[in-house]
């Protein structure tokens, strides 16, 4: 069985297509992997996903994609494997308190990366993230938000990849590269291009067992 690479938009893994030289579609297959693009956002994400785990069987999933980061560690161009995922928004509202799922009893808001037993461990550093739809860009929402939950990145599909893994039992890891650091949005600082390159790298690494 193969390896399913997704990623939200291909110019986020352009290198890996470049390398393997392989067009820029929304699925593609090789010998040894295939690519799933799946479009921004859990929802895009969720669907494509599921549908395509519906059609065809993998021994793992490698969710890539870049990210923002909460913690000075991390900081632009830093490669990270996510252990936990959380649908950070799922839940209700009280007052100022904020109620997860899990306290609604409706289910669970986290979830987990599953290591493959077979593959070279990816040897990075690993750190929490957040799965989002409304990127943090307002300084009361993220200092809510580290507060709550205390994570190191934000995406805004980790959780859903995850999701689905978890849910047909298939092994799963997610590996992003920080773009930026959420902050009051200054979109100008964010470094998209180095986060890419990084990642890219790792990953061809990665698939090419160097
Ligand atoms: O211009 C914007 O405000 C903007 C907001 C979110 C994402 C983008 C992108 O161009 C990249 C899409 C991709 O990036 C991931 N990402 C990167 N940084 C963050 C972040 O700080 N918070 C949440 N997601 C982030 C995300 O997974 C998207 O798929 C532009």
């Amino acid at each position: 069985m193969k390896t399913l690479l997704v990623a939200a938009t291909g110019f986020e893994i352009k290198n890996i297509l470049k390398y393997f030289e392989l067009a820029h579609e929304n699925q593609l297959e090789t010998p040894d992997f295939d690519v799933l693009i799946t479009g921004v956002g859990m929802t895009a994400t969720a669907f494509a996903l599921g549908r395509k785990l519906h059609q065809s069987r993998y021994k793992q999933v490698l969710n890539l994609g870049i990210a923002g980061s909460f913690n000075p560690d991390f900081p632009p161009g830093t490669v990270v494997q996510v252990s936990t995922d959380t649908f950070a928004e799922l839940g209700a509202e009280d007052q100022e308190q904020f109620l997860p799922i899990e306290q609604l009893g409706f289910g669970e808001s986290s979830y987990t990366a599953i290591p493959p037993q077979d593959v070279i461990s990816p040897q990075l550093p690993t750190g929490t993230a957040i799965t989002v739809n409304k990127v943090h860009g307002h300084q009361p929402s993220i200092n809510a938000i580290k507060a709550r939950l205390a994570p190191d990145l934000e995406s805004m599909e980790g959780a859903a990849v995850f999701y689905c893994c978890n849910q047909l039992h298939i092994p799963s890891i997610q590996v992003r590269a920080v773009s930026n650091f959420v902050e009051p949005r200054k979109r100008e600082n964010w470094q998209i291009n180095l986060a890419i390159e990084n990642l890219n790298d790792w990953a061809i690494r990665f698939l090419t067992n160097a």
